[in-house]
């Protein structure tokens, strides 16, 4: 199922110089792994080919006989506005590259610059292509209104907007056959969201996960590709490798950050050539699955450090997802305490407790690093130490307090900012402490404990304090 091209559209190389397009299909193969290309010599067909469809970006010479490139410019924005034009030209003019940019050239390069600015180029047009796509067809599915496959996303709970975004995005992508990139924190649900996506792609085969994190570059190929008996010593067996195993089903590589160089390589080849070879085999194998990636780590930071190979980033982000933190989506906080709350009680086999008025309020006052896995742990070993009905509050105001004396200190002691530092005219005493009663019963939901928590006070000392205030504005 997983094509060796990549972009899932034609990339039409138009120059009357055949070496120049044999030298500029190499430079664009190897460096950025975009191999799903076409070639014209003669300016004369161009039109021709498009017609024909299946192509979104065009890369054209400008002095060529026949049709000068800026004919073929003007035409192909007249008659296929939705095709990206990148000139390619031996003249370093500015009028002529000004004059393109205003007939619709996506960017103008000239052929002596540096190879990695041209390749550069030809990726923003195919991101930016290919998100135009993703964008039509999210779009046409939001205005439609309502998930077309709700049950794939049974078991995650959320009624956040930017969650079900995400939920319409994996619906939009499902079938296709490009990798998918997960990012987000640790915690926030990312294996989640690939069992969501395989279960929509409609594929027979299974879901196989892999945690590549740790694998050195030996392990790595031997998991994913298997080995022959006899490929090395102590290989008494023929072993399958995960590829095989995820056949008509879905490949889920997690922790890709992780991955190191040599094997991102392998890696990379896999999806480009869409063939693999066991250990110890010369012959090609085929990937049948569909793959996708998840990762906590900043993907393009490490790309822009070096560490993560650029053609092997820009492949996998074809489709990407980024979830958000807990602590931006607190909304769904008394959801998924009640869902976690089910959850820990069947498990330990206990009578489902009544959590705490205030709960959900007190939590939101947290920033949960480890997300919603953390979360969940709070909530099993509350509901595991619990012995009433009701359950204490105690346990989550301790989990709290413990996990940020374990937050690792900053790296130098944060001074605390004077907030008033900038301000012309300082507000009165009351005026601040009104300001911070407001501030914190707001963030503690109304719940005056909470509020008090917050500003270090006790509940009788902060409803002695607002009682002054109304008696104030009375
Ligand atoms: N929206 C959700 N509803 C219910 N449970 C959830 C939700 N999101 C995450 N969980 C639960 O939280 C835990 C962590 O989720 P998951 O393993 O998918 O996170 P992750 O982002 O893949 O973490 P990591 O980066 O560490 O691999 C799991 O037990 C999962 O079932």
């Amino acid at each position: 199922m997983l094509p060796s091209s990549y972009p899932n559209f034609q990339i039409l190389l138009v120059d009357d110089e055949p070496a120049w397009l044999r030298s500029l299909s190499l430079t664009l193969k190897s460096t950025a792994g975009l191999n799903n290309l076409v070639t014209c010599e003669d300016s004369r067909e161009v039109m021709g080919l498009l017609e024909g469809g299946g192509i979104g970006l065009v890369l054209l010479d400008l002095t060529m006989p026949h049709l000068s490139g800026e004919e073929l410019l003007k035409k192909i924005a007249e008659r296929h506005p939705e095709i990206a034009t990148i000139v390619v030209s031996g003249l370093n003019q500015l009028e002529t590259a000004v004059r393109c940019m205003k007939l619709g050239a996506f960017d103008y390069f000239i052929k002596t610059d540096e190879e990695d600015r041209i390749v550069g180029g030809v990726l923003r047009a195919v991101r930016m292509l290919e998100m135009q796509r993703d964008y039509r067809e999210m779009s046409s599915r939001l205005v439609s209104g309502e998930l077309r496959h709700p049950e794939a996303f049974a078991d995650i709970v959320t009624a956040d907007r930017g969650m079900l975004a995400i939920f319409s995005y994996l619906e939009a992508v499902a079938k296709s056959p490009q990798p998918l990139l997960i990012t987000g924190e640790s915690g926030v649900g990312k294996e989640l969201l690939a069992r969501a996506a395989h279960a929509l792609s409609g594929c027979r085969g299974k879901l196989v996960t892999v945690n590549v994190a740790g694998l050195d570059d030996s392990v790595f190929a031997d998991t994913l590709f298997g080995h022959l008996r006899g490929a090395f010593t102590g290989a008494e067996a023929v072993r399958k490798g995960m590829v095989e195993e995820a056949a008509d089903g879905t490949l889920f590589l997690d922790e890709i950050g992780d991955l190191s160089i040599p094997s991102q390589v392998k890696l990379l080849r896999l999806l480009q050539e869409g063939e693999y070879f066991p250990l110890g085999s010369d012959q090609p194998k085929r990937i049948k699955a569909r793959v996708i990636v998840a990762t906590h780590q900043n993907l393009a930071a490490k790309e822009a450090a070096g560490s993560f190979r650029r053609d092997l980033y820009f492949r996998l982000r074809t489709h990407q997802v980024q979830v958000p933190p807990l602590r931006e989506r607190k909304g769904d906080l008394p959801l998924l305490l009640d869902h976690f709350l089910t959850e820990a009680a069947r498990a330990l086999e206990k009578k489902r407790p009544t959590p705490p008025k205030g709960l959900a309020q007190f939590l939101a006052t947290y920033s949960f690093p480890g997300n919603l896995r953390e979360l969940r742990a709070m909530v099993y070993d509350a509901v595991s130490v619990h012995r009433d009905r009701m359950l204490s509050m105690e346990s989550f105001v301790k989990a709290v307090e413990r996990a940020q004396g374990e937050a690792p200190p900053a790296a130098e002691p944060a001074p605390r900012q004077n907030p008033f530092a900038g301000f012309a005219e300082l507000p009165t005493f009351t005026e601040a402490a009104s300001f911070l009663v407001q501030e914190a019963l707001e963030r503690a939901g109304g719940n005056q404990t909470l509020a008090g928590r917050l500003l270090g006070i006790s509940q009788p000392a902060l409803n002695k304090r607002l009682k002054m205030m109304r008696n104030q504005q009375a």
